[in-house]
C-alpha cells in the first residue's frame, strides 16, 4: 500500500518543511485543494521543484472546465489530478484524455457519486478511484470511521487502483489494508501530529506490511 501525504491548510513553505520531515516514509505528495485555492498553481510548481522525484497529486477536485484545469495542473508539474466522480461524464472523460496526452494520471474522487455513475466509470481502467469521507462529514456529521463494509464488493476488480481519504488513523489503516485499498491518503494524522516524522513512520511501517504495536 502507498501512502499519499495530504497537505492542507498550510502555507507553501510550511508544506515543504513538513514534507521534508516525513519524505522517506511517504510515497506520493498531495497538494491539497486548500493550498491550490489559496496559492494557485504556484503551490504545485513549488512542491514539484522541492520534490522532483516524488509523484505530485494536485487535488483540483475538478467539476467543470476540465481541459483548462488539467492543462494548468500538468504544466505546473502535477503527475496526477483529481476530478469529481459526480461531475458530468464529459468533464471526467476530458480529464482522462488530457492525462493520456500528457502521460499523467487522474484520480476520480467518489464523494457523492451515484452507484450508477460509478458503474459507468469503472470502464476507465487507468483511473485511480478514491473513496472519500469529506471534511464536513468528519467534522460536522461525525462520520469518521472506516469499515470494511464501506469498501463495497462492487468496487473494482484487482485491475482497478483504489485509494481512500478522510480522517484515516493508524486503526483505520488496518481496516483499509484488509479491504484491499492500494493508496491511503493521510492528512491531519500526520500533519497535525505532535511528531509528524514518527507518525509517518508508523503509518508507513503498517502500510508496507509491518505490524505496528502501539506502546
Ligand atoms: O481531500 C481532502 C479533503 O477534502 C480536504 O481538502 C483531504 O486530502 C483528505 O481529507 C485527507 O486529509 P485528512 O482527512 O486530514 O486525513
Amino acid at each position: 500500500m502507498k501512502i499519499q501525504l495530504a497537505l492542507d491548510r498550510l502555507t507553501i513553505s510550511e508544506a515543504i518543511r513538513l514534507t521534508r520531515l516525513v519524505e522517506s516514509d511517504i510515497d506520493w505528495i498531495e497538494v491539497g485543494t486548500s493550498l491550490i485555492k489559496e496559492f494557485g498553481m504556484e503551490s504545485v510548481r513549488e512542491m514539484k521543484k522541492a520534490f522532483p522525484h516524488k509523484t505530485i497529486l494536485a487535488d483540483t477536485k475538478t467539476m467543470d472546465n476540465a481541459k483548462y484545469e488539467a492543462e494548468i495542473s500538468f504544466t505546473a508539474g502535477a503527475d496526477i489530478i483529481t476530478v469529481m466522480g459526480n461531475a458530468p461524464k464529459v468533464t471526467i472523460e476530458t480529464c482522462i484524455e488530457m492525462a493520456r496526452t500528457y502521460q499523467k494520471r487522474v484520480m476520480i474522487d467518489l464523494l457523492n457519486t451515484s452507484s450508477e455513475q460509478l458503474k459507468s466509470l469503472l470502464t476507465i481502467e487507468d483511473a485511480i478511484f478514491c473513496l472519500h469521507i469529506s471534511k464536513d462529514e468528519q467534522e460536522l456529521s461525525g462520520k469518521n470511521e472506516w469499515k470494511n463494509s464501506e469498501i463495497p464488493a462492487a468496487y473494482p476488480t484487482p485491475s482497478h487502483t483504489i485509494a481512500a481519504a478522510g480522517g484515516i488513523t493508524i486503526d483505520s489503516l488496518s481496516q483499509l489494508l484488509a479491504g484491499g485499498i492500494d493508496i491511503a491518503i493521510i492528512g491531519s494524522a500526520i500533519t497535525k501530529a505532535a511528531n509528524p516524522s514518527e507518525a509517518a513512520r508508523q503509518f508507513n511501517q503498517l502500510a508496507k506490511g509491518g505490524v505496528f504495536i502501539n506502546e
